[in-house]
């Protein structure tokens, strides 16, 4: 068992039945979702509700019982992935593309559990490029504000030689801070500036880190 199997397979012991659970989006989430799926088969009974179309497809494959948004008022778990883990569990996400669903579902969830590999555990977050979702509409725009404001590499996604589009319809900028020595003022401006839906920091959300190592034991983190 590698380090993400590990830990996507440990934070499944977090889950109860009758909990309503986000499932998270990812290499690491894909073994979360799994283990859940051996479960249901077990008979374990939850709902469940995607962060993508991709792990709702996996879902389904797996008879794991998804509900949509409007009829889901409370999530009482999620597990998901992450880029990038710093010791105060600040979070860069989105390196999948998934970055706004599971912003949603984890806000909307009691607890999110954080499942990665150990080389994820970062000091300073930051030298994983941060996704920031944009509009359609005028990016170029807001590419250009972005590029004014912090001078940092930056790039459109692309995927197969075409503009990569969010679950939303939305666009994806990769931007290279380096060193995010404040994730919190950062995530507070990217958020006010206009053509920007949302971004990859998820700042004071996590609560427990999986970390999955090579050997396959894990180590838990609470805070
Ligand atoms: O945020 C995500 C998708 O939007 C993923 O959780 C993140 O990219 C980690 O993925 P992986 O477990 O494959 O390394």
């Amino acid at each position: 068992m590698n380090g993400k199997q590990a830990a996507g397979y440990r934070a499944v012991e977090w889950v109860q039945p009758g909990m309503t659970v986000g499932l998270g989006t990812g290499s690491t989430a894909y073994w979360a979702i799994q283990r859940i799926g051996e479960r249901v088969k077990e008979g374990l009974e939850i709902k469940a509700i995607a962060t993508s179309k991709a792990s709702e497809k996996l879902a389904k494959e797996l008879n794991i019982p998804l509900f949509e948004a409007a009829d889901i008022p409370h999530i009482d778990l999620t597990i998901d992935g992450a880029d990038e883990v710093n010791p105060q569990m600040a979070l860069i996400k989105g390196g999948g593309g998934a970055l706004l669903r599971e912003k949603m579902v984890a806000l909307k969830s009691d607890k999110l559990i954080v499942v990665a590999d150990a080389s994820k555990d970062v000091e300073v977050l930051g030298n994983f490029k941060l996704p920031i979702e944009v509009v359609p509409f005028a990016c170029e725009w807001t590419f250009e504000n972005l590029r004014k404001q912090y001078d940092v590499p930056m790039e459109f996604r692309y995927r197969d030689g075409s503009i990569y589009v969010t679950d939303n319809g939305n666009y994806i900028v990769d931007a290279s801070f380096g060193r995010i020595e404040d994730p919190e003022k950062l995530a507070v401006q990217l958020k006010s500036m206009t053509g920007i839906v949302d971004h990859g920091l998820f700042v004071g959300i996590a609560e427990t880190v999986v970390l999955g190592n090579e050997d396959g034991t894990v180590t838990v983190r609470t805070r």
